[in-house]
């Protein structure tokens, strides 16, 4: 593994965050584009840090599926916001890992002195993912354009229901065409090969519902979850995928999704397929001071790392791991641990590769294995199996709600990590002030 030494640049704080509620993809598109829940959580800011947002430099905004009306979200979405049209603003893509490359980029840009003052985020309506036309249907279409009238009736007579299927760019973009998987299939390989059982990946899923539901009753997430309106006049205040009345049974009598019948990753143990963004205030701690702000905490340190796509989902585990060894710490070191569950049997997994003596010496370049992590300092408000998964907006929310996590238990440092599609894994330690 590369090793590289903590970078030496300024200290970069967090001055504020927020987002919008995750909202469960309904099988139709949902009230919300990327734009829109992007802009409803910018404004929200907007209302609550006028001075910092007035000092925004450049916006980043991850979007694991940008819509085509707004290849690049982030402009659109920093001109709706009303930044102003001289404050430049651009697009990251890294699938799960957009929303954190947001943070990243931004974060080394103060880091560097190149800003003072930036709004980072990641956005996703995976309701909204277009659906695109069979290559037949779209020569079909092309040869309609172009026939000539009387030759136009033969043309549209070739038409066959068939053509009128859809491709499914969700499914698609969820599936790693290089390896030929699926996102969950990866979680079956994981589940295999680290012996993963289906009792103890639904024991997490309901543990992941039973955190959200505490958290959101005892508000909580209020500082953090911005309210949404749609256009039809309803009122999205929390995050609704969460099932506060699901127990083992029932979690236990769902058919695999992805490998039927023997396989263990269910509808119940997987993160959910929705809408939602979010966004982070990062800024120099000098232009923070300048400014009047309190802010939440600092980013101390990131890491990318890549390894087999279809193992992805030990991402966490390759991602963090250089970040324990620059900074010295052990696993327990944290206060707490938040691991993206794009699925429980991922998560789980990656858990037991720290606990592995020999993972962690061939693939960590370790002399013993790093340990466990306890349970009560990860994922502590649940994740994505409850709140959902709106890909491109994960990775920003996972370190907002590290921050808020730290400052409401009193702690002091804690890594938001995640695995990401195609093969890689993300990592950023944070702390608060
Ligand atoms: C790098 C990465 O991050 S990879 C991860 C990227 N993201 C993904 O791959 C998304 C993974 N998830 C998925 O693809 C989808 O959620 C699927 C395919 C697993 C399930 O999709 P759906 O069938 O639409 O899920 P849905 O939530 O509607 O659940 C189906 C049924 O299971 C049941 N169910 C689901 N969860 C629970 C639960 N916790 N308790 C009880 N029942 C449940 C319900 O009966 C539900 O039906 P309902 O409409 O009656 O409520």
């Amino acid at each position: 593994m590369a090793q590289r030494t903590q970078g030496s640049g300024r200290r970069v704080v967090v001055i504020d965050g927020a987002r919008t509620p995750f909202i469960k993809a309904q099988g139709r598109p949902g009230p919300f584009s990327p734009v829109d829940l992007a802009v409803a959580a910018g404004q929200a800011l907007m209302l609550r840090q006028p001075e910092a947002m007035a000092a925004v430099e450049e916006v980043i905004l991850g979007c694991g599926a940008p819509t085509s009306e707004a290849p690049n979200t982030a402009r659109v979405a920093a001109l709706r916001i009303g930044l102003g049209e001289d404050i430049p603003a651009f697009s990251v893509q890294r699938n799960c890992g957009s929303g954190m490359q947001s943070i990243d980029t931004g974060y080394k840009y103060i880091a560097d002195g190149r800003a003072d003052v930036i709004l980072a985020g990641g956005t996703d309506a995976l309701s909204h993912a277009p659906l695109e036309l069979k290559s037949e249907t779209a020569e079909w279409l092309a040869d309609l354009r172009s026939a000539k009238s009387p030759q136009r009736l033969k043309v549209a007579a070739e038409f066959r229901p068939r053509m009128a299927e859809p491709v499914v760019s969700l499914i698609r973009g969820l599936t790693d065409d290089v390896v030929d998987l699926g996102m969950g299939e990866t979680a079956e390989v994981l589940a295999h090969e680290w012996q993963i059982t289906r009792e103890a990946a639904d024991t997490y899923a309901l543990g992941s519902h039973n955190r959200l539901a505490r958290v959101q009753d005892e508000g909580w997430l209020e500082e953090e979850v911005v309210t949404l309106f749609s256009p039809d006049g309803k009122v999205y205040d929390r995050d609704d995928g969460v099932r506060p009345n699901t127990s083992m049974d029932k979690l236990a009598s769902l058919d695999a999704a992805f490998e039927p019948p023997h396989g263990q990753v269910t509808p119940g143990n997987s993160s959910q397929v929705t809408d939602g963004a979010a966004w982070l205030i990062l800024a120099s701690e000098e232009a923070a001071e300048k400014l009047g702000a309190e802010p939440l905490g600092v980013i101390e340190d990131s890491e990318w790392a890549a390894l087999d796509p279809k193992r992805m989902g030990l991402g966490p585990v390759l991602a963090s791991t250089p970040v324990l060894t620059r900074h010295g710490l052990s696993l327990d070191d944290l206060d707490l641990w938040e691991i993206n569950e794009a699925f429980a049997a991922q998560v789980l997994a990656c858990l037991a590769a720290w606990q592995d003596k020999a993972f962690c010496k061939d693939r960590l370049g370790l002399d013993s294995a790093l340990g466990a992590i306890k349970r009560d300092k990860l994922n502590i408000d649940g994740g994505a199996i409850s709140l959902g998964h709106p890909v491109g907006a994960s990775g920003t929310r996972i370190v907002l709600h590290a921050l808020n996590a730290l400052k409401r238990t009193g702690g002091k440092r804690a890594i938001a990590t995640e695995c990401i599609g195609g093969g890689q894994g993300g990592a950023m330690l944070v702390s608060s002030l």
